[in-house]
């Protein structure tokens, strides 16, 4: 498997699930870029955002998508924000196929709702509704520039949705390696 495939899209639009389901299939190596974070940083995501903040915890971003960069290719889901930093933009296009999952905003919010995963808010004083509306209003043109295909997943099972991002995959197969 020559490049990455990439996983960009909101909290909740399925990045890390399908990371995993991908990589099962095509059985190459996985790699989140939150669980980087957390190893470079030694302890859990939630901690080192509630005691250095959002700034700290995207300097350790950047640096877990660097390495990236030297690692055997694989699948990569990444965390939501990581398309803020300019940097970050350029190195996610250069890692590979780069996929935006796009997943209307009422089902990220029940996912976000219902989910047991601990995961620190992105705007302080408003509702989760409205957290989900304006980080999808200021992210979105940012998936969009970095994305080589955007995917509408919404309403779909996690089965059929890895169906679907086979049949993208396929006809890149010389450049991806083979897919089933
Ligand atoms: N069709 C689907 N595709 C992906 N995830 C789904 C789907 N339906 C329900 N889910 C659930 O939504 C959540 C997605 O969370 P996660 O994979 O952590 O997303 P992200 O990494 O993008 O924040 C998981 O709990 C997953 O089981
Ligand atoms: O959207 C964001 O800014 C974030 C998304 C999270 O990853 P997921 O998108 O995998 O939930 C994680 O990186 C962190 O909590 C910040
Ligand atoms: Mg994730």
């Amino acid at each position: 498997m020559p490049r990455f495939v990439v996983f960009v899209g909101p909290r909740g639009s399925g990045k890390t699930t399908l990371g995993h389901a991908l990589g099962r299939v095509l059985d190459a190596p996985v790699y989140d870029t939150d669980r980087m974070v957390e190893d470079l940083a030694g302890e859990p995501l939630s901690r080192l955002w509630e005691r250095e903040g959002e700034e700290a915890f995207r300097a350790v971003e950047s640096r877990a998508l660097e390495t990236l960069l030297t690692l055997s290719p694989g699948v990569v889901s990444t965390g939501g924000g990581i398309v803020l930093r300019q940097e970050n933009r350029q190195n996610l296009r250069r890692l590979g196929y780069v996929i935006y999952l796009h997943v209307p905003e009422e089902q990220l919010l029940s996912r976000l709702a219902s989910g047991s995963e601990r995961r620190p808010r992105l705007r302080q004083g408003v509702s989760l509704e409205e957290e989900v509306r304006q980080v999808i209003l200021e992210r979105d043109p940012l998936y969009r520039e970095v994305a080589d295909r955007v995917l509408s997943v919404g309403g779909a099972s996690i089965a059929t949705t890895l169906e679907e991002i086979l049949s993208v995959l396929r006809p890149l197969s010389p450049t991806i390696g083979r897919i089933p």
